[in-house]
């Protein structure tokens, strides 16, 4: 299975960078993953908020394939242990998932539309953390869900 982290947003701080890229490195011993950075809409200063979130929201419904699977990140979401991370990241690669989409979204959030279109919406915790820091986030918790299911010993240390 393909995993794609998809963000609304710019390039990561450096300090960010460097812990994301030690843990992409480490989940691509498992995976087919990559990260991809949308830049939000030209016209983004032009917007009112409800509009942004739905043109970047558009962007992203444009993006996306049929048959991708869309994991959206909100923190009104279903929070999940890593257990359950890598159930989920197991049950998706059963049920023959070509390509999971991991999404985060932009600076308010991801729009209505997309979260409809999502199969499953997750929360990391009821706090709201900056797009960047959720990156390394979900890169590390990929991570350790892979090395759950490949019984390494990372997650029980
Ligand atoms: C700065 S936050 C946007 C917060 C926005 N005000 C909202 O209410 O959704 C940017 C993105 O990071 C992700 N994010 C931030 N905190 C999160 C959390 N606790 N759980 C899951 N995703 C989170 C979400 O994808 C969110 O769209």
């Amino acid at each position: 299975m393909k995993i794609q982290l998809w963000s609304i947003g710019k390039e990561n701080d450096a300090y960010i960078n460097e812990g994301i890229k030690i843990f992409q490195k480490r989940l691509q011993h498992y995976t087919d993953f990559d990260i991809k950075l949308i830049p939000t809409v030209k016209q983004a200063a032009s917007l009112s908020i409800p509009e942004l979130k739905k043109a970047e929201g558009k962007l992203v419904l444009d993006m996306l394939q049929p048959a991708d699977y869309l994991l959206a990140l909100d923190e009104r979401g279903k929070s999940m242990s890593t257990m359950q991370l890598a159930d989920f990241v197991r049950q998706r690669e059963n049920s023959g998932t070509r390509q999971l989409i991991v999404l985060i979204g932009g600076a308010f959030g991801i729009d209505a539309a997309v979260l409809q279109r999502a199969q499953t919406t997750m929360s990391l915790s009821a706090l709201t953390f900056p797009h960047q820091i959720v990156r390394l986030i979900v890169t590390e918790q990929l991570y350790r869900a892979y090395t759950v299911l490949n019984n390494e010993k990372y997650h029980h240390q």
